[in-house]
């Protein structure tokens, strides 16, 4: 067990402390937070920083910092760490012992998504698939999307003119169209597209299944074994009726691309240009094929739901902090006349707009506690034991909102703190992950991030939503618990800055 009890499991050689008993933080099950969970566990780091939640006498240990806690759920030590120095010390400077992933027998076992590199365990499987990925998301790849993204973009801007009440709606369209003509070079048209329409239905199953404690399997996974007719365990239903869409979100659009190749029709995309290396490789692994259309899946599932959370929570910020809008709507104006829609190109002289999305990530992580690591081997950190198995969570959250690292009152969207000398980039501080799992998809992702904010804001002005009488009413949300954290739909008033905006936006032609 982690930091207590079993003095057998402390690694030979290791010195122990002298002096009294000291109490590191240690709770169970019980003290798991259902909501917020991210911000209960920065309670318990800020406060029981030198108490012991459980009461629990644990003699050999430091006195903890409030750095490094655990809770014992069910034998599993789950291990939160609570500040950049120790996340960087586990997952950057140690990250080969914390790179694994726990095992989600809901997920993978049952529901089919065991393509998904995200849940993959650390080893050569894994390597291969984030290889495939690297390969066309690292920097220099990424450029090639850029027309993909701009002609998209604009097609959204056209979509917000036409029916702005539905910009939920639009957002999420244009993060599908993106990601599945770079991925399969498939052209979306239409809102009701099949493919878009099995992968949402597969990553709302995620969601679901992925809140922690929802399905009891995941603590006790011999219930997998369990026939779906033995009473309770109606999961087994509900994991057969998910798993059609999951295994169909990885091999339609993946034969659909076979197909097209064969016909001579394939667009060039991720699929297609790894398929076209692969039918020269000589001698190529009998997998090979399966780890690119894994990959190909994987680019939906981690590409789309998390650009498309990241805008709403951008455009929830436009409506609650009016003020952050009208400085990035006058550097837009500066830098491009009031005349022409906003290109790549333009990035360096839009810093605060740069900056404004880079707050959305900041201000409301998507992925509050990341994704969990989990330790391959025993290791010491600070005199404190972590098992091989334990499950190891970066309080993201809580890094992004520590003001020595982005200034005063990081509960307010401000990006004006980037203009600041030595802020950190949120997506260094978390926003995307840590060590050798940190997002493969971030620098796309940011240019996606990037071209909206601007042309959003270069078009349009996004205020709170009006009643019948005219009177405007403030935004109602929550936000969302589990593994990912979103606004509760909301609504807005999203119109044409001015005439000559709504020009513009008639002027970009309808077909993408
Ligand atoms: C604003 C957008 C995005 C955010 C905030 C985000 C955030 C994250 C985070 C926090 C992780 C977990 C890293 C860890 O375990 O330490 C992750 C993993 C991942 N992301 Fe992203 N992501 C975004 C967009 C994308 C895009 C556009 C793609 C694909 C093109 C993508 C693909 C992935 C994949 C495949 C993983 C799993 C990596 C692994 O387990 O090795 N993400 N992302």
């Amino acid at each position: 067990r982690l930091l207590s009890k079993s003095k057998s499991r402390v690694p030979k050689g290791l010195r122990l402390p002298p002096g009294p008993s000291p109490k590191p933080i240690i709770g169970n099950a019980l003290d798991m937070p259902k909501y917020f969970e991210w911000e209960t566990y920065a309670k318990y780091a800020k406060q029981y920083g030198n108490h012991n939640i459980s009461g629990k006498e644990t003699p050999f240990l430091p006195p903890p910092t409030g750095e490094i806690f655990y809770l014992d759920v069910f034998g599993t030590p789950l291990v939160f760490l609570n500040s950049r120095r120790i996340v960087h010390e586990l997952f950057e400077r140690r990250s080969s012992n914390y790179s694994d992933r726990t095992t989600f027998p809901m997920m993978v076992d049952l529901m089919g998504f065991g393509w998904s590199m995200a849940f993959q365990g650390y080893g050569d499987w894994w390597r291969r698939h984030r290889r495939a990925m690297h390969d066309k998301f690292h920097p220099r790849a990424v450029e090639a999307y850029k027309p993909i993204q701009i002609k998209h973009t604009r097609d959204l801007l056209r979509r917000l003119h036409k029916a702005p009440e539905d910009f939920i709606k639009h957002i999420r369209h244009t993060a599908g169209a993106i990601i599945m003509e770079v991925g399969y070079g498939i052209h979306i048209k239409s809102e009701n597209d099949p493919y878009i329409h099995t992968a949402e239905e597969a990553l709302k199953a995620m969601g679901e299944a992925g809140v922690p404690g929802r399905f009891t399997v995941d603590m006790l996974p011999w219930m997998k074994y369990i026939p779906e007719w033995v009473p309770g365990a109606s999961f087994k239903k509900q994991a057969r009726i998910w798993r059609k869409y999951i295994l169909d979100m990885a091999d339609l659009p993946f034969e659909h691309v076979k197909m097209q190749m064969a016909n001579g029709t394939a667009q060039p995309s991720f699929t297609s240009t790894h398929l076209e290396r692969l039918a020269a490789t000589k001698d190529a692994p009998a997998d090979a094929e399966q780890v690119i259309k894994d990959t190909a899946a994987v680019i939906f599932a981690g590409g789309s739901d998390t650009t498309v959370t990241t805008l709403t929570t951008f455009v929830l910020a436009m409506v609650l902090f009016p003020d952050a809008q009208k400085k990035v709507q006058e550097e837009l104006d500066a830098v491009l006349g009031g005349v022409r829609l906003p290109e790549f190109e333009d990035m360096a002289a839009l810093p605060y707009t740069i900056a404004a999305y880079k707050e959305s990530m900041r201000w409301h992580p998507l992925l509050p506690m990341s994704i969990a690591h989990a330790a391959t081997q025993d290791d010491v950190i600070d005199g404190y034991f972590i098992p091989k198995g334990a499950i190891v969570s970066g309080n993201s959250w809580l890094l992004l909102h520590e003001e020595a690292d982005f200034g005063p009152d990081t509960d307010k969207f401000d990006p004006g703190r980037f203009m600041e000398p030595g802020r950190r980039d949120p997506g260094q501080t978390g926003a995307f992950g840590y060590g050798r799992r940190v997002c493969p998809g971030r620098y796309m992702a940011e240019n996606s991030l990037f071209i909206a904010v601007a042309s959003i804001l270069q078009n349009f002005d996004i205020t709170p939503a009006r009643d019948s009488s005219g009177k405007e009413v403030m935004p109602e949300y929550e936000w969302t618990s589990g593994f990912f954290s979103s606004p509760t739909d909301y609504q807005c008033t999203i119109k044409p800055r001015s005439k000559a905006a709504e020009e513009r936006i008639l002027s970009i032609p309808a077909e993408v």
